[in-house]
This record gives structure tokens, sequence and C-alpha cells, in this order.
């Protein structure tokens, strides 16, 4: 089933003569993994909110085009209903998190859906856990780093456990560690629960690495779309628009090594290949140890 399906959509800020979205087509399934990328100013943010229903609710500016979300004109639905099959995490998690402390936060979004206080607690100790704040249940917000607001953003996104999440950009704050976890976290959701996970992220490494398809955007276009390692194939497609290939993959395509789909996007991935190529030329990795290690 389509989760969202958009066709020959245009945006315009009002009071802006260029167009953030201009002429951009697409759909994602029904338990996609989906990973948007692109370089500063390609328009991530506003397809985040093309689908969450900011725009048009909220943002104003010239629409164009088909935005549908599990069948529905985003345009004739309203934000509380979006809402409720759509999860949003925003790239501000700083004006995204008000309430005073962590529970209230997570507990927010619930309460205005009607859970009962059981199946409220149930889901708050549950998303805390997800994203690692479990801790920190009583914590005023204003004590959080900029990465644990980012958690707490996510954990108050999930706790309803809507069909769909779209976050924007959600790890920004976050060192490596923190953002592995987080990308973990949403592939449980995926894998697990089945939640579609429509995610914008200019970290391509984990995105190529967890998404099941991706999509680049360059001045509001889609330039391209496909399976992470069919995307980063194009290395000088991506070089020209801005968008990085992870080390792994760059150096994969320059020794020739993991044709098609089997271009390797993880680490682990990539030096088993590397062991076999090494091997086939009478060199063991074990006299290469700079190579790999
Ligand atoms: N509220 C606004 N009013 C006018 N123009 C805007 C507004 N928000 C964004 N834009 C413009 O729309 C274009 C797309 O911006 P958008 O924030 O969607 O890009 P992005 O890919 O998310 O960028 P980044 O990675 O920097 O967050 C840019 O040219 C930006 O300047």
């Amino acid at each position: 089933m389509g989760v969202l399906e958009i066709k020959d959509l245009y945006f315009t800020y009002g009071g802006s003569d260029t167009p953030a979205l201009n002429g951009l087509s697409l759909r994602v399934d029904e338990g996609e993994f989906f990973g948007i990328t692109g370089p500063t100013g390609a328009g991530k943010t506003t397809l985040a909110c093309c689908i969450n229903g900011l725009i048009p609710h909220f943002y104003r500016g010239r629409l164009q085009g088909r935005v549908l979300v599990f069948g529905e004109p985003v345009g004739e639905s309203t934000p509380a209903r979006l809402a409720r099959s759509v999860g949003s995490v925003f790239q501000d998690a700083e004006s995204q998190v008000i309430c005073a402390d962590v529970e209230q936060e997570v507990a927010f979004g619930l309460e205005n859906m009607g859970f009962s206080p059981r199946e409220m607690e149930e889901r708050i100790q549950t998303a805390l856990e997800l994203v690692g704040l479990s801790g920190f249940r009583q914590r005023p917000t204003a004590w959080l780093s900029g990465g644990e607001k980012q958690r707490l953003a996510i954990a108050a996104a999930l706790a309803p456990l809507p069909r769909v999440l779209v976050l924007d950009e959600p790890t920004s704050e976050l060192d490596p560690l923190g953002t592995r976890e987080i990308f973990q976290v949403l592939r449980r959701l995926n894998r697990e629960m089945g939640m579609t996970i429509i995610i914008m992220e200019q970290k391509t490494d984990y995105l190529a690495a967890f998404a099941d398809r991706m999509l680049v955007l360059e001045a509001g276009r889609a330039v391209l779309e496909g399976s992470p390692a069919a995307v980063m194939r194009q290395q000088a497609d991506l070089d020209r628009v801005g968008v990085r290939v992870p080390d792994v993959a760059r150096l994969a395509l320059m020794l020739g090594i993991g044709r098609d789909e089997n271009l390797p996007l993880t680490v682990d991935h990539g030096r088993s290949l590397v062991e076999k190529w090494l091997q086939k030329r009478g060199q063991s990795p074990f006299h290469t140890g700079k190579l790999i290690s």
C-alpha cells in the first residue's frame, strides 16, 4: 500500500521567488525504511513539512501538485488527524521539546490522543527505553543536552506507535555512537513493528547502511532514486551535487569490487570483500594489516 504518494509537487514559500520543491514525484510503500538526502537547501525539510501537513496548514506559499498520505490529500486533512498516523521529529529538537520534564514530554502527545493511564505508562516506559532515556524520566528538559533532547523528541514521536515516522535530520546533535543507536532503534521499529520510516539525513554513511531505498534531492528535484547501492554507485553525480559517498563504498568503487547490489556500505561488508580481493591476488590479508584494519 502507498503510505505516501507525491505527484508533480511544487512549493514556493511566501515572499520567495525560488521554488523549494520543484516538480517532485515520489512513492513510499508501507513498511519501507526510506532515506532522503541532499545538500543544504535541497528541500528536505520542506518535503518533511509537506508530509506532516505543516505545509499547507502552517507555512504559507504557492503549492501545486498532489500529496497523499494513506490515500488522503494532506491539504484536506488536519494536522491533528494526520498526527494519528504520522509521527514527526523535527530538525530543531530545541523547539520541539516543550514540557517541563521528560515524562511529561512523552505523555503530552499520548494524552491528546486519548490513551488510558495504563497504556500511557507502558508506552512512556517503552519509548524511553528504546531511545536510552529510561533513567531520565523525571529530569527537567532544560537540563538535557542537545543530543538528549533529540532522543526525547524521537521518544515522544514514536510513543503513540504511528504507522509512519517522518524524521528530519534527527541525529544532527548526536555523536557517531548516538547516531548509530538511533538508526538501530529506527530499524527495530521498522522491522519488528512494521513502522514505515521516512528519514531526511545528510549522514549518508548511516542512511546507506540502514535504508531500503534512497532519494537524492537537489534544488527541490529528485536527482537519484533507488537502492542505497544503486544510488552510491553514481559517485560522479553525488560528488557534483555535494552528497558524500561513504568511504567504504568509494574504496570498493576504486578497486572495482562489489558488483551491483553487492557494493559494500558497511565496514564489515567492505572488509570481507577486500579480504577476498587480496586473497585472489595471492596476498594474505594478514600481511597487509595496514589496508584492512
Ligand atoms: N520559511 C521559509 N521561507 C522562505 N524560504 C524558505 C523557508 N524555509 C526554507 N526556505 C528555502 O527553501 C529552500 C529549501 O530549504 P529546506 O530547509 O527545505 O532545505 P534542506 O534540504 O532541509 O536544507 P538543510 O539541510 O540546510 O536543512 C532553501 O532555499 C531555503 O532557503
